[in-house]
């Protein structure tokens, strides 16, 4: 029987995606159209059934690309039995941190379900979910030596960090792929499973290599967020503009990179992947403090967004208990529907409990828990709900959203610096020193937040 390697490079390889979700349905789909029959594995029997039926339930895959799959030999299954004809199984199962622990339920889980239904005969084993560095020496190849596999002999492991970003202008296949294992065999292996998908794989000496550069990747994103975060809270006192000065730093060609300030750090990344590297440090006794602090800065805006609010209400005098609210987008992100870890759902919790009385517009989302309470939040901006509010929070710049719906707000918190500088509408902004200091009255600005480069 020709090894595993060969069996990829000959297309004559099964390969077996373990958890079809975001990550896991456009690797079945992608592997699919390289000419691999994929056996997509997952314990949700109603996704698998949808995807049977031809519904995606993942934006990215549409019906008709998952016709295409199942017309190609794609098959979802959650009956385990159906592994057994797999020779790589490719694991995109959810992570994440439970309690400051790193949550590898799953993983493990998983693990084991290939070590009891994998053939009798040489494998490679992928780990594509976000772990903590050293996850795979730590829980996946101990699982599978449970299970009777023998890994880096009958089963080559590989760990190979998805950088899929849903909704985000990159396309999977332009997108190159960290690939690490412990030895030539593995690495070369897991090499020509991803070459034939993507653009390239960029190869490092070891699985702990891999998991510490996608956590890296993260952590560097979250850490630089917390920097102008911080530097935001600063220009409110000191009367600057902190997004003016980040657009005109950002007029350096090199060693600068833009981020911006906001109402927090949501979603299912940015702020869970680094809390594996400061959880690993704590355990490690060399607590990574920068990466902790970082994490409190962004942890705390939404505390500090409602603060503003508070004193900005207090200044017309209008008591927060007594304020009513309305608030733009309540998703993690713009342009998205997932809520998860959002902060302008914390900003919104926060202000239920002081009694203000909030109305949610988010068309993105259908409906939601609010202070233990199921709400539905508003499809569009309405100008009579907007004038009537003491105050309209803009939480989440929506493509969608259409802003001249605003201009008899009363009164405006932007956190996302969404709004023309000039406007005669009164505006609070986040980081904008100077519009907190005289919020009420203050005139039209001729300055604008973007700087040109003036040659
Ligand atoms: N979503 C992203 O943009 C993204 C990007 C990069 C990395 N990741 C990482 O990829 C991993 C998967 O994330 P996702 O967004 O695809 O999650 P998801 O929740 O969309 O999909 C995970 C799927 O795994 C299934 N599942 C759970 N336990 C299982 C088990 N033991 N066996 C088989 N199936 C199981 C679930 O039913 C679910 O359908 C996570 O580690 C995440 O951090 C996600
Ligand atoms: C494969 C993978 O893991 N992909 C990740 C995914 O991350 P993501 O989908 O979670 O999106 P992010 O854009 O990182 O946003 C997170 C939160 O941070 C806030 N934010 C952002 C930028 C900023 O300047 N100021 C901010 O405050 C924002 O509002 C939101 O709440 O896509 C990113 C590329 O988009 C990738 O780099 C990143 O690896």
């Amino acid at each position: 029987m020709t090894g595993v390697r060969e069996r990829i490079e000959e297309r004559a390889a099964t390969v077996a995606v373990i958890g079809v979700g975001y990550v896991g349905l456009p690797l079945a789909c992608h592997f699919t159209k390289a000419g691999f029959r994929v056996v997509g594995f997952d314990i949700d029997e109603d996704r698998m059934k949808s995807l049977q039926r031809g519904d995606s339930y993942i934006d990215d895959i549409d019906d008709k690309r998952l016709e295409r799959a199942l017309d190609n030999d794609f098959v979802p299954t959650s009956d385990p039995e159906k592994l057994s004809e797999a020779d790589v199984f490719i694991v995109a199962v959810p992570t994440g941190i439970q309690e400051g622990e790193p949550d590898m339920e799953a993983i493990r889980q998983a693990s084991q379900t290939i070590a009891e239904h994998a053939p009798d005969r040489e494998i490679l084993y992928v780990c594509s979910s976000t772990v903590f560095p050293g996850a795979a020496d730590e829980i996946v190849r101990p699982a599978l030596q449970a299970g009777g596999r023998r890994p880096g002999e009958d089963t080559l492991v590989a760990v190979v960090p998805e950088r899929i970003n849903p909704g985000g202008r990159y396309e999977f296949e332009d997108i190159p792929l960290i690939v690490g294992a412990d030895s030539d065999l593995e690495r070369t292996a897991a090499q020509k499973l991803f070459n034939a998908v993507t653009v390239g794989t960029a190869p490092v000496t070891s699985t702990k290599a891999a998991e510490m550069a996608k956590t890296l990747e993260n952590t560097y994103r979250m850490v630089n967020i917390a920097l102008v975060n911080e530097l935001a809270r600063h220009a409110e006192e000191v009367d600057v503009d902190i997004w003016e000065v980040i657009n005109a730093a950002g007029t350096k060609p090199f060693g600068f990179q833009e981020f911006y300030p906001g109402p927090g750090v949501g979603g299912h990344c940015i702020p869970v992947d680094p809390q594996f590297l400061t959880w690993l440090g704590r355990r490690e006794g060399d607590p990574l403090r920068l990466v902790e602090q970082a994490n409190v800065i962004n942890e705390t805006m939404p505390a500090h967004v409602v603060d503003q609010v508070e004193t900005g209400l207090g200044a017309r005098g209008v008591p927060i208990d007594d304020a009513s609210i309305v608030v733009l987008g309540l998703t993690y992100k713009p342009n998205v529907s997932d809520i998860r870890n959002s902060p302008a759902m914390a900003i919104c919790e926060n202000l239920c409990a002081k009694n203000a009385t909030l109305t949610a517009i988010d068309p993105y989302v259908d409906s939601t828990t609010l202070a233990n309470d199921q709400i539905e939040p508003e499809n569009e901006i309405d100008r009579d709900l907007i004038a009537d509010a003491d105050i309209t929070l803009l939480l989440v710049d929506h493509d969608v959203f259409e802003y001249d719906a605003l201009e008899d707000a009363p009164f405006v918190f932007d956190a996302q610096n969404a709004l023309p500088t000039e406007t005669a509408m009164p505006v609070l902004r986040l980081g904008d020193g100077e519009s907190l200091s005289n919020a009420h009255s203050r005139p039209a600005s001729s300055a604008t937040s973007s700087t040109t480069f003036q040659s």
